[in-house]
């Protein structure tokens, strides 16, 4: 079954025709890529799914739900996103940036939390013990009471993804997230999101422009070129696919291949 349901897309800003008429499934619990040269369209797409903006046309289905004119509804129906500029709270602890997401699935009032009643500490008590465990997932645990603008670069992009998890979403959008990451961070990564994906039965769907990391880590890949989808199937297809090549390359062969990666 389809998780997201994206038909006959598009998106002009003014003259410029962003997405023309793209089409993509991603069936529930998959593990998908979005890649493209610089400029196809591919932040559109995460835009239009988190309804950052609206579409020209077209319709977003999510879980059954149209959700093209609903954006302010996307968090809470399960969509989370990271981004290609990490954005985290800078000032504030590793812990308080995945506990505050958290609360978007709490129960208590604002009443019982200003007078801290019994519902309310036993609540903050739950939560921190599940920030600390989705903590421990990235290995960020010990640096819980840390600001997260004082954690090393990788260990703020893995804070990012966290703290997209703390929302409990079905769908989880990772814009570049291996973008700054040195090999041996990027191999991590890859365990970690491969990991998440199996431990919390969610789908992913990612942009990258580190075409190894793609072709290990997703079962089914989607290229962009110019706004338009231009090619989609396994990596190994993907990486054959000459209308790739040439989008890639700048140039129609079937001699060149992607199987080395191209970055
Ligand atoms: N808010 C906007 N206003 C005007 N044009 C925009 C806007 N957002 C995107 N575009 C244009 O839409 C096209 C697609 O951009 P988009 O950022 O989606 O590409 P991308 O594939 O994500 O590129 P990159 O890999 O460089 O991030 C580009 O021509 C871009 O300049």
């Amino acid at each position: 079954m389809n998780l997201l349901s994206i038909k006959n897309l598009s998106k002009n800003f003014g003259g410029i025709k962003a997405l023309i008429d793209v089409n993509i499934e991603l069936k529930k619990g998959s593990l998908t890529g979005l890649i493209g040269p610089n400029g196809a369209g591919k932040s559109t797409v995460f835009n239009m799914i988190t309804g950052i903006y609206p579409p020209s046309s077209g319709t977003i289905t999510f879980n059954g739900v149209n959700i093209t004119t609903k954006p302010y509804k996307n968090t809470k129906l399960g969509i989370a996103r990271t981004f290609q500029n990490i954005r985290l709270f800078k000032n504030l602890t590793v812990l308080d940036n995945v506990k505050i997401p958290e609360h978007l699935h709490v129960e208590y009032g604002i009443l019982s939390s200003f007078l801290q009643g019994p519902k309310y500490l036993k609540g903050e008590k739950a939560e921190d013990n599940e920030a600390i465990e989705l903590l421990k997932i990235f290995n960020l645990d010990k640096f819980k009471m840390n600001l997260a603008k004082n954690l090393p670069y990788g260990e703020q992009r893995k804070l990012e993804i966290a703290r997209a998890l703390a929302t409990k979403p079905l769908l989880l959008l990772l814009d570049e997230p291996a973008a700054g990451m040195n090999p041996q961070e990027t191999k991590e990564l890859l365990d970690t999101v491969k990991f998440v994906r199996d431990k919390f039965n969610i789908t992913v769907f990612l942009i990258e422009h580190d075409m190894s990391f793609v072709m290990e880590l997703c079962e089914d890949i989607y290229v962009m070129d110019y706004g338009e989808i231009i090619a989609h199937g396994t990596p190994d297809e993907i990486k054959r696919n000459p209308k790739v090549i040439a989008a890639y390359l700048g140039e129609d062969t079937n001699e060149i291949t992607l199987e080395g990666g191209i970055s």
